[in-house]
This record gives structure tokens, sequence and C-alpha cells, in this order.
């Protein structure tokens, strides 16, 4: 196995003084999507992004996964790591990013969000394939999946799950959120494609409500 580079210190994040810290969310700005799917992004959600990633590197009991692909067996491209509902964070920040969005969302989403999944991407040859979540809930009903994304950018790519249309791209950043939205995991597809650029670790914190995976 490849294996794990940490971030320098401050590497991405001048302003590092104490602790990380939640923004308001009050600066979340709306994509529509199209065909009830929507994203809303925020960057720089997080400030002192570099602690919260240094911590989940090293404390958050990665898994390497395998799956079976035409017959073979292939190493899932990512470490993985999931905390069920009623789960302690892996690190007390989360737990409050779990609470501002769950209060932010409450009446459009009707219901708190519950787990979190943890993407641990080792450099640009890690990616994930265009999928939706549509192993819960997700593939029947609305739904919202939440991203914070810590450490190296990389691009979050949509596009709609039938009759083509442009690729939609955007950049997430040290500290940045997304939240895909609307019927989003059943009528779009997302991926977090490969880069051949150099490029360092980046960790990809999602919150979803109970019963969406
Ligand atoms: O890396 C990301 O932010 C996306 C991860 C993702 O789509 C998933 O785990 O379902
Ligand atoms: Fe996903």
């Amino acid at each position: 196995m490849r294996s794990t580079v940490h971030l320098q210190p401050s590497l991405f994040d001048d302003a590092d003084t104490g602790g990380p810290r939640l923004g308001p969310l009050g600066g979340l700005r709306r994509m529509v999507l199209g065909d009830g799917a929507w994203l809303d992004v925020l960057p720089g959600w997080l400030h002192g992004a570099d602690e919260l990633f240094e911590h989940l590197a090293a404390t958050v009991p990665w898994r390497a996964e395998q799956r079976e692909m035409y017959e073979r067996t292939v190493d899932v491209p990512r470490l993985l790591a999931s905390y069920p509902a009623d789960a302690e964070p892996p690190h007390p920040l989360l737990g409050e990013a779990r609470a501002a969005l769950s209060r932010h969302y409450a009446r459009e989403l009707g219901e708190p969000f519950r787990t979190l999944g943890l993407c641990y991407y080792r450099d640009g040859r890690d990616s994930v394939a265009w999928h939706g979540d549509r192993i819960g809930r997700g593939a029947r009903e609305d739904t919202m999946v939440a991203i914070l994304s810590v450490g190296e950018p990389r691009t979050l790519a949509l596009r709609p799950r039938s009759g083509g249309g442009p690729v939609v791209r955007r950049p997430l950043g040290h500290g940045d959120l997304v939240v895909m939205g609307g019927s989003c995991q059943r009528t779009w597809e997302h991926a977090v494609p490969k880069t051949a650029r150099p490029v360092g670790p980046r960790i990809s914190i999602q919150f979803r409500p109970r019963g969406v995976a």
C-alpha cells in the first residue's frame, strides 16, 4: 500500500491560529442543477482546517477495501471510514458541524444529519467513479448529502444521470462545504476524477441523514 503523506502544517491555511472553527452558514449559495437537483456551496466554511486534517489522518481507523470488478478483485482507490449515527465523531468539530448543518437545513430536510462517512484520497491516483448515493433512500426520495473537504483541492464533478448534458465541475478546497440536495442522488451522478497533477492528500467528510448511503 502507498504510504500516508501528511500535510505540512499551514501549507494551505496561513491564518491558522488556535483550533479549527466553523464560520456561519449564511453564505451558502445554491446552484440549481436541473431535474430537481441542486448544489449548495460555501467555500472556506472551516477555518484552521490543518489541525482537523492532521487529526483525522492520524487517528481515524482507515480501511482499505477491495471490490469485484469484471471478475477481478481490485483495490478501491481511496481509504474509508464510517461512523453510524450513534458513534462518537472522530473530532468534536465534526459533531458541531453536523449540528450546525442540521439546524440550518431543519425545515427543508425535515430530519437531522446523522451519519459520517470519511474518504481519504492519498494522491491524484485516488478517486471515486461516477455514482449516486443510491444504496439507501436517496434512490427513491429527495434528500441531502453534505461534504466538508479538507486537504488538497480536488474536483467534484456532477452530470445528469440520463440525457447527457454538460458536466458541472466544482473545485473543493481546504475547508470548503458543498451540499448535494433535492433529487441529486437519483437524477444526477457525481465523481472525484483521478488527476495526473502531483497532488497531496485530501479527506472528504460526508454527513447524511439516517438511511441515506
Ligand atoms: O470525495 C468526495 O467528496 C465524494 C465522496 C462520495 O461521493 C461518496 O463517498 O459517496
Ligand atoms: Fe457519493
